[in-house]
């Protein structure tokens, strides 16, 4: 009659058919053991997918993990996750927790109902429009302060520019924005004298994320052998961490004993004044608020710089954009959101090509198919971020960093904070954090770089930047 056969549908080939990456499972232990970690894991998962395609499988030790790349791939993932999606807990961060009688858990670690009810009293507060209008002035204040704090000590400077290493300050950015919203406190970290307390977080973080990627691909029962001392770095890590943490909430507790703030007055105090959650959950998920908004915003920004450093023009077409929104944001910051598209193009491109969080992990509750291959419950999936992120078929000439393709064509996926209901919570704190204090440096500084040649990146748990590269800062006229 005329129709052409239908395309007969394939039939799905079964889980034992998933190409196999090459090599020994145990030797892969042997290797991440002696190597201190799997640096280069991201760059090892790229070529994979190259050799054998956009599904293999990955075995390390007696883990199994099918690992795929493609957004219809995560769509198919999301489509098929339960109402609380299983990530399985990081094992050396639980160990901590159960040695030192830490209960309950923060929502990253939490599974099932638990993790369900926290995660629905924290939403409201972390992630709805309303919130965030509340928190995007406290942002733009403390965004002002570092531009200002900045043009203060270039103009110490005889050439009237400042070259430096942009990674402390910008460490230090992160930590002053996110504890004025979260604990309503300024820390004062502008000033000229430095706060020993949180260089030493920010280096407790530091070892905390290294020793886990040393951890994570081995045993407890085998690293306990292997690696003691890395689990004793591990431990004294998360001590200070926790500490640092627990003393941020144990003040604005005290504040709040005598009665609820006339005004907002931050994150915790809402949470605690809901009083929904118990004053132990609150603490367990202050740690993961707390301890989560550093690294994470400090390196996203730190290679937006760079790449706005090394492409002039890209950063003169945000300029253009910033300075025509200037007076509206200044009028009122919470249109900053709405104002400036390129910029927040911008931080999706930064994230496409350093995604910090690389690999998004779920253990199916499900079957599902992925590739044509059948993908039982119970298994464990990788979505890879940087060789999403880096495939020509999904971005053309990937190697350029040009904020435009995501204004012009709004089929791409956005992955970077994950996807469905157990995606980052702290979204859109991160954007909001990312987008004022680029918003303030561009309108009053033309950044430079002499280095034309990418960054190496390294995967420490988190995938992070190996190398601080060296930013000078122009004022504009
Ligand atoms: C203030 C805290 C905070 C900040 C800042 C933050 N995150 Fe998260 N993120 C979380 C928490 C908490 C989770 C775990 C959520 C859960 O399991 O319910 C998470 C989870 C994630 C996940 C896993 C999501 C999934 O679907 O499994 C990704 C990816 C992620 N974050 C990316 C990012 C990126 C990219 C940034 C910054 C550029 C960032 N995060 C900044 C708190 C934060
Ligand atoms: C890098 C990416 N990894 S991923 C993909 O597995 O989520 C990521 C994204 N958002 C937030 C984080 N966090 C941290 O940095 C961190 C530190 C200490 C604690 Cl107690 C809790 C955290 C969380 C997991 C919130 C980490």
């Amino acid at each position: 009659l005329g129709t052409s056969a239908a395309q007969a549908p394939k039939a799905v080939l079964p889980f034992e058919a998933i190409p196999q990456c090459a090599g020994n499972k145990w030797l892969r232990v042997l290797q991440i053991w002696k190597e201190k970690g799997h640096e280069n894991m991201h760059l090892d998962m790229h070529r994979t997918f190259q050799e054998l395609g956009p599904i293999f499988r990955y075995d390390v030790g007696r883990k199994q993990i099918i690992s795929v790349m493609l957004p219809e791939d995560a769509e198919k993932l999301l489509q098929v996750e339960s109402r609380q999606p299983w990530r399985i807990p990081v094992e050396p961060w639980m160990a901590y927790r159960e040695h030192r009688g830490q209960k309950p858990l923060g929502v990253f670690l939490l599974n099932g109902a638990e993790w369900r009810l926290n995660r629905l009293r924290l939403n409201p507060i972390m992630l709805s429009a309303k919130s965030v209008q509340k928190f995007i002035p406290m942002v733009d204040t403390v965004a002002r302060d570092f531009s200002e704090a900045l043009k203060k000590q270039v103009l110490q400077n005889a050439r009237g520019s400042l070259t430096l290493d942009a990674q402390p300050s910008i460490f230090r950015y992160a930590i002053e924005v996110s504890n004025f919203v979260l604990f309503g406190d300024r820390l004062g970290l502008f000033g000229p004298n430095q706060n020993p307390g949180s260089l030493k977080f920010i280096h407790a973080l530091e070892a905390m994320f290294d020793s886990t990627a040393r951890l994570i691909f081995l045993p407890k029962s085998l690293s306990r052998w292997t690696s003691p001392h890395v689990w004793q770095e591990h431990f004294q890590a998360w001590d200070y961490i926790s500490e640092y943490a627990n003393s941020c909430i144990q003040k604005v507790h005290q504040e709040l004993a005598r009665g609820c703030p006339q005004h907002y007055s931050g994150i915790m105090a809402d949470l605690i004044w809901q009083g929904v959650l118990s004053l132990d959950a609150i603490k367990a998920n202050t740690i993961e608020l707390t301890a989560g908004s550093v690294d994470t915003i400090g390196f996203s920004l730190l290679m937006t710089l760079f790449e706005l450093a090394r492409n002039p023009d890209v950063q003169e077409a945000l300029r253009q954009e910033t300075l025509a929104a200037e007076a509206s944001i200044s009028e009122n910051p919470q249109r900053a959101t709405s104002e400036l598209p390129l910029l927040r193009a911008a931080i999706k491109e930064t994230l496409r090509l350093y995604p910090i969080g690389s690999i998004v992990e779920r253990t199916l509750s499900s079957d599902v198919v992925l590739q044509n291959y059948h993908i039982p419950a119970g298994t464990l999936v990788h979505l890879y971020l940087y060789s999403m992120g880096r495939n020509p078929a999904l971005f053309p000439s990937p190697e350029r960093y040009n904020p435009q393709r995501w204004l012009d064509a709004n089929s791409f996926r956005h992955l970077a904070f994950g996807f469905g209901v157990r995606q980052c919570l702290g979204r859109r704190l991160a954007e909001v954090e990312m987008l004022l204090l680029l918003h303030h440096v561009l309108k009053s500084f033309r950044l430079e770089t002499l280095v034309r040649e990418d960054v190496k990146l390294v995967y420490s748990f988190i995938l992070r930047p190996a190398s601080s590269p060296l930013l000078t800062f122009r004022p504009v006229n």
